[in-house]
C-alpha cells in the first residue's frame, strides 16, 4: 500500500457560537496516501474550510492528532507548514504578489524556504523556463512575464497562484475552490492544467469544490463532509459508478 503523507486523527475543532462552544470538526479521521488527489464536497458550513485551517495550522484542534508522514506536526506554526504545504484560494486576489510582475512572483516561489532576493541576473535566467511552464497552461500567461499579477485576468492569476504553489513539490496542495470565481470554460481550462500538474509532479491533492462534475471528474478519491463528519469516502472504482444525481442525494438530504 502507498505511504501515508497527512494522517488526521479524531480531530476535534471548536469556536464559540454566541455563549456555546460549538463542535466544528466532531472526531474527523482521514489518511491521505501519496499521490492521493481528493475532492471534498459538502454543504456551505459543513466544515471544509475549518478542514484546510486545521490541516495548515490556522486552526487549533482541541483534540486528536496531525500527523505529516508519522511525525506529529500540531505544534508547528502556519509559516513553518508553509514549507512543505500549498495552498490556492478561492479568491485570485490571493496568493499572488499584485504589484510584482508575474516573473518575480514565480521566482520568490521558486526560492521558497531559501534565503530571498530577487536579483535581475537570476529573473533574466529563468525567464525561458517560466515561459515555458507559463505557455503549458495554454491561456495566454507566457505573454506577461513582466506583467504585474494585478493585472493579469482571473484565469490567468489563479494559474499562476496553481503554478507557484506548486513550483518547489509540496508534500500536500491544498486547492480550495480555486475556480469557483472563474467563468465555466476558463474553470474547465484550469482544472485540466490542474490535472496535468499533479500528474507531471506526482503531487498528492486535496480539493475542495461545489462542482460535483469536477468532482467526478478528477481525482481518485471523493470526500463528502457534512456537519463536521467525512459521511462518504468514495474509492475510484466506487467514483466510477456514481453519478451527479446520486452525489446530489447528500446535499438534499443535510439540507438544514
Ligand atoms: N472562527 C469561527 N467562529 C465561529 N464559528 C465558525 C468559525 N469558523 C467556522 N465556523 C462555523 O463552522 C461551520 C463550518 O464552517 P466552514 O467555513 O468550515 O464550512 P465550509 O464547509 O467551508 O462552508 P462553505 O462551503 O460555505 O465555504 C460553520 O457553521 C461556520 O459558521
Amino acid at each position: 500500500m502507498n505511504e501515508p503523507i497527512l494522517q488526521l486523527k479524531n480531530i476535534v475543532v471548536s469556536a464559540m457560537a454566541g455563549q456555546q462552544v460549538q463542535p466544528i470538526l466532531k472526531q474527523l479521521n482521514l489518511t491521505i496516501y501519496a499521490g492521493d488527489f481528493i475532492s471534498v464536497l459538502g454543504t456551505n458550513g459543513a466544515g471544509k474550510t475549518t478542514l484546510f485551517n486545521t490541516i495548515t495550522g490556522d486552526n487549533q484542534p482541541t483534540s486528536g492528532q496531525i500527523l505529516l508522514r508519522g511525525r506529529d506536526i500540531r505544534r508547528e506554526s502556519v509559516v513553518q507548514r508553509a514549507q512543505y504545504l500549498s495552498r490556492v484560494f478561492q479568491d485570485p486576489k490571493m496568493g499572488t504578489a499584485p504589484r510584482m510582475t508575474v516573473a518575480e512572483n514565480l521566482l520568490l516561489a521558486q526560492q521558497r524556504g531559501q534565503k530571498r532576493g530577487l536579483k535581475l541576473r537570476r529573473l533574466r535566467q529563468n525567464y525561458p523556463r517560466f515561459r515555458a511552464m507559463a505557455a503549458e497552461i495554454g491561456n495566454g500567461l507566457e505573454h506577461h512575464l513582466t506583467t504585474p499579477a494585478g493585472a493579469l485576468s482571473g484565469g490567468q492569476r489563479q494559474a499562476l497562484s496553481l503554478l507557484m504553489a506548486t513550483l518547489t513539490t509540496p508534500e500536500l496542495l491544498l486547492l480550495d475552490e480555486h475556480t469557483a470565481a472563474l467563468d465555466p470554460r476558463t474553470s474547465s481550462q484550469l482544472m485540466a492544467y490542474t490535472q496535468k500538474r499533479i500528474a507531471q509532479q506526482q503531487l498528492t491533492c486535496l480539493m475542495i469544490t461545489h462542482h460535483l462534475a469536477d468532482a467526478l471528474k478528477y481525482g481518485n478519491r471523493l470526500l463528502i463532509l457534512d456537519q463536521g463528519k467525512i459521511v462518504a469516502d468514495f474509492t475510484a472504482v466506487a467514483k466510477q459508478q456514481l453519478t451527479q444525481a446520486a452525489l446530489y442525494q447528500y446535499f438534499k438530504t443535510t439540507d438544514r
